[in-house]
């Protein structure tokens, strides 16, 4: 059978996914969360996994480098990529809030300048309920924003609360909840759907 290219999100929900496949069945010897390794394969070689950046793993799936994805919803709605969303791994839990400092009140009719990792999905978000907006796209510590004056509100991935709580910042409104999902190349689900379709059930499985 044809092997199956797997890309898996590096960073936080890593090791979770990771244990996850372990209990599939699929032994993938020297696949750690520490690993330098950016490839691996099953023992009988038919899946291989390849660890790729969070962000980039819509794009791998969208254009058959890999046949499958697990990543965050987050990574998935940002992409706009045109992929099949099959499966909610219900690991790596966390939502996505509009926030802000409960005493800030910008005047009516005013462009609100928000700061955001996420500008397709703020601007979506915005868009729906006609408030014009202006992004302002960071790439980290988007908290900060709203506190130096660079930014009326953010919109960012809440799981505790403890950043925006520790930063005098409150959740203004919810947008959506996130977690892991997996996600299929189209192509792939047509000619490889055997092996999606096995490999989709043996994880099903390990999440009963
Ligand atoms: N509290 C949280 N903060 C951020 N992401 C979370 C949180 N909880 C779960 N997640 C999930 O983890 C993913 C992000 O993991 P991580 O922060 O390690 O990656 P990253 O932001 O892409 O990496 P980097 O910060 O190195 O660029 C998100 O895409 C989201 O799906
Ligand atoms: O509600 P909490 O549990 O506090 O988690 C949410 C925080 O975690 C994430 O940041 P991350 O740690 O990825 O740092 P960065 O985006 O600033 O790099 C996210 O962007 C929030 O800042």
């Amino acid at each position: 059978m044809e092997q199956i290219t797997l890309a898996l999100a590096k960073g936080r929900p890593a090791k979770q996914t990771i244990s996850l496949l372990e209990k599939t069945g699929e032994h993938f010897p020297e696949l750690t969360e520490e690993s330098r390794k950016l490839v691996f394969h099953n023992l009988d070689q038919s899946i291989k996994v390849i660890f790729v950046k969070a962000v980039d793993v819509p794009t791998y799936v969208e254009k058959g480098a890999a046949d499958i994805g697990i990543v965050g919803k987050d990574n998935i709605l940002e992409s706009l990529a045109d992929i099949y969303e099959l499966l909610d791994l219900k690991i790596g839990k966390c939502k996505f809030s509009v926030a802000g400092k409960a005493d800030h009140h910008p005047s009516d009719n005013q462009k609100l300048t928000i700061a955001t990792k996420y500008p397709n999905i703020a601007k979506k978000h915005f868009k729906k309920k006609g408030q014009p907006i202006e992004i302002v796209k960071l790439n980290g510590s988007v908290e900060l924003a709203p506190l130096i004056g660079l930014a009326d509100y953010i919109v960012d991935i809440v799981e505790t609360g403890n950043t925006l709580r520790e930063n005098g910042l409150s959740v203004l409104e919810d947008i959506e909840t996130i977690s892991t999902r997996l996600i299929v190349n189209k192509a792939s689900f047509a000619t490889k759907s055997t092996q999606v379709n096995q490999f989709i059930n043996q994880l099903k499985l390990a999440l009963e």
